[in-house]
């Protein structure tokens, strides 16, 4: 929500508080020495809060009432904004204004200037159907040219030789686009390829893409972009003609399952015939206000709706929709001014330990072990001494710290919230295991074997019932759990329980307040890790689980007779090919299995179980690392 520079006070403080001298329509137009300092104050608080960015509402008044500025009061009020912001080095932006009864009601963008090495960090997931056109936009994005309705634009993101020949994303690709303080795209492609350092420099802020694949064959490669990348929105898009098709409901109901704030793109709106696209909008808006979903959509029409869209994104429940048009262009600047705007909600600690999670490991000549991932919590700086783990015997190594990239580029330190790559010294690659972390020392990290956690069945065909196993999606941990025990004899679509689970096959770092997804086929739980139970051996495990093993596997192997389905990988890898799950059915929508209920969003996300294979690196890695190699 735009603030003004009292809004904050009046909701929060009480009454008598510091900021009681800067409330008012027209504070800004001649400040005495005093208020300006609290001013300065306020804003600096305001900036601290939206890590780095605020927009500003000039000339509201706290009630409602009279609210607006004169032309000449509004000339006054704006210089000193602008001076404000140039006493915090920030840039200042008008982004749109409002008649009220009185005068003028204008809101500003301002933005820290940051150093070159910096930037403001924002992940989104782009989810869809297969040729729903997710490639050509961001193609048509990063690279500024328009796409000619035969795929040309996709052309440059495509990463595998099998992608360029099918057309089909198969892996999750990383893409950025930087915007600068005064909110203007910075990507400068040069012979069709993007220099990244240069990108970064020059950007106060920048969008990662994380690109997922659309076809339900790459299903677990998007089901771990979406909870091992960590993103802060997820962009659904939907092919005008095609409207809700194939996976674009499981999409939205992995991105529902997982809290995170979804905004959908309508491509293709230059060929589709008016009453379908009508139809396939009225389905999408249908869709999003049903009660599995209990969205607000808002159809995004003017830089207006844009601008409110993006201050009120603040929550989970709106959802703005663009319909744009990759070929003709028409909307696109709607768009980039949206992830302009755009800002996390998720609140990452700097000030705790460190704590990093890997989603992708590499072995880079000349360099070494490099590994790639998100930070949780905390700085890691160079030469910091980290702990890596946990090995399959749950017990973490120290390591030190070489040297750290953020999108290619060399920095000296990485803070909670943004991705980095590292290269380790004295590890090698083997010893790796994506789904490991590298944590402070401080923290004296625990692997565990077993945990408690709350969860939500969204669907299951029958009854889920103790010694039960499926896969467990944690951060980026992919493992299959059993359950051992449960708070209800057994659970059925809709169901709430405490379970008490065992991983398979090694211990993990978990640790409580994660967010959760329990799997297999068509069965789908979410929930929360409450509990880490640390103390649990593994070679009781070991016995247990072979036993539980043999009677799923004999469970299995008749289920698949009846049902002719697939069940959990028994080694606890998970099978490439998993069709249908999160699946969100009529059911949902329509009775309210709420996919979002359960508790908040987890911040933590670790270690991982990406498929990884010849695909680049989460976070593509440095330069003098050796960027992965795109097809061009
Ligand atoms: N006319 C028109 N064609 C488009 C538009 N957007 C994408 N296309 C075309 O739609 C086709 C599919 O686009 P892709 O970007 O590959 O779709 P995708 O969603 O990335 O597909 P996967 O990578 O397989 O998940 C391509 O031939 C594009 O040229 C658009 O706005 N208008």
């Amino acid at each position: 929500m735009a603030e003004s520079l009292s809004s904050f006070v009046e909701k929060h403080e009480p009454k008598s508080c510091e900021f009681d001298k800067i409330l008012g329509r027209d504070v800004l137009v001649a400040p005495s020495s005093e208020q300006y300092t609290l001013l300065t104050k306020r804003l600096k608080q305001q900036l601290g809060e939206g890590r780095g960015e605020v927009i500003i509402e000039i000339g509201a008044s706290e009630d409602g009432s009279e609210s607006g500025l004169l032309a000449d009061e509004l000339e006054a009020a704006a210089a000193t904004l602008h001076s404000l912001a140039d006493n915090l080095n920030c840039s200042c932006v008008r982004l749109r204004e409002r008649k009220e009864r009185r005068g003028l009601v204008v809101q500003y963008l301002i933005r820290r200037v940051l150093d070159q090495s910096d930037f403001l960090e924002i992940r989104v997931a782009v989810v869809g159907n297969v040729d729903a056109g997710k490639s050509t936009l961001l193609g048509v994005l990063t690279h500024g040219d328009l796409d000619n309705g035969r795929g040309t634009a996709r052309l440059k993101l495509f990463r595998h030789k099998h992608e360029m020949e099918s057309g089909r994303t198969s892996s999750v690709g990383n893409d950025i686009l930087g915007f600068d303080g005064e909110g203007n795209v910075v990507n400068k492609p040069e012979h069709g390829a993007l220099d990244w350092v240069k990108i970064c420099e020059k950007s106060s802020k920048v969008i990662t893409f994380i690109d997922l694949a659309g076809h339900e064959r790459y299903l677990k490669t998007t089901v771990f972009g979406m909870t091992g990348h960590a993103p802060d929105f997820g962009m659904l898009m939907v092919g005008a003609n095609a409207g809700i098709i194939g996976m674009t409901k499981e999409h939205l109901g992995l991105a529902l399952a997982l809290s995170v704030p979804v905004f959908v793109v309508v491509t293709k709106i230059d060929m589709c015939p008016a009453n379908v696209l009508q139809d396939n909008l009225k389905m999408l808006v249908r869709i999003l206000k049903s009660p599995g979903c209990r969205k607000v959509p808002v159809m995004v029409k003017t830089q207006d709706d844009v601008v409110l869209s993006a201050t009120n994104f603040v929550s989970e429940r709106l959802c703005p929709i663009f319909q744009v048009s990759n070929v003709t262009g028409e909307n696109l600047p709607m768009l980039k001014m949206f992830l302009n705007l755009l800002t996390t909600k998720m609140e990452y600690q700097e000030n705790e330990p460190a704590e990093f999670q890997i989603d992708d490991t590499y072995s880079v000549p000349g360099v070494g072990t490099v590994v790639s991932g998100t930070t949780l919590k905390g700085v890691i700086r160079l030469n910091d001494i980290l702990m890596l783990g946990p090995d399959p015997l749950g017990r973490f190594v120290p390591i030190a710290v070489k040297s750290i990239h953020r999108k290619r580029m060399p920095v000296k330190e990485v803070r909670a919230g943004q991705t980095a790559s590292f290269a380790l010294k004295k590890v090698k690659r083997s010893q790796i295991r994506k789904g490991m972390v590298m944590v402070s020392p401080t923290l004296n990290p625990q692997s565990c074997w077993e945990f408690e956690g709350e969860i939500l069945v969204l669907h299951h065909p029958t009854t889920i019932s103790s010694r039960y196993q499926a896969m467990v999606h944690c951060g980026s941990i992919r493992q299959t759990a059993s359950i051992i025990s449960m708070s209800k004899e057994c659970l059925r679509t809709g169901d709430k329980a405490l379970i008490h689970f065992r991983f398979i096959k090694h211990p993990e770092y978990v640790t409580a307040g994660q967010r959760m997804v329990f799997r297999e086929g068509r069965t789908k739980a979410v929930g929360n890790v409450v509990r880490i139970i640390t103390q649990a051996s593994p070679s009781h495990h070991a016995a247990r689980s072979k036993q539980n093993n043999s009677k799923q596997q004999q469970r299995q192997k008749q289920t698949k007779e009846v049902l002719g389905e697939d069940g959990p990988a028994a080694d606890g890898e998970e099978k490439e090919n998993c069709p249908n799950e999160f699946q969100m059915t009529d059911e949902h929508f329509q009775t309210g299995d709420s996919a979002h209920e359960g508790t908040k969003r987890g911040r933590g996300r670790r270690g991982t179980g990406a498929t990884g294979r010849g695909r680049p690196p989460a976070d593509p890695t440095l330069s003098s690392h050796r960027p992965p190699k795109r097809v061009q």
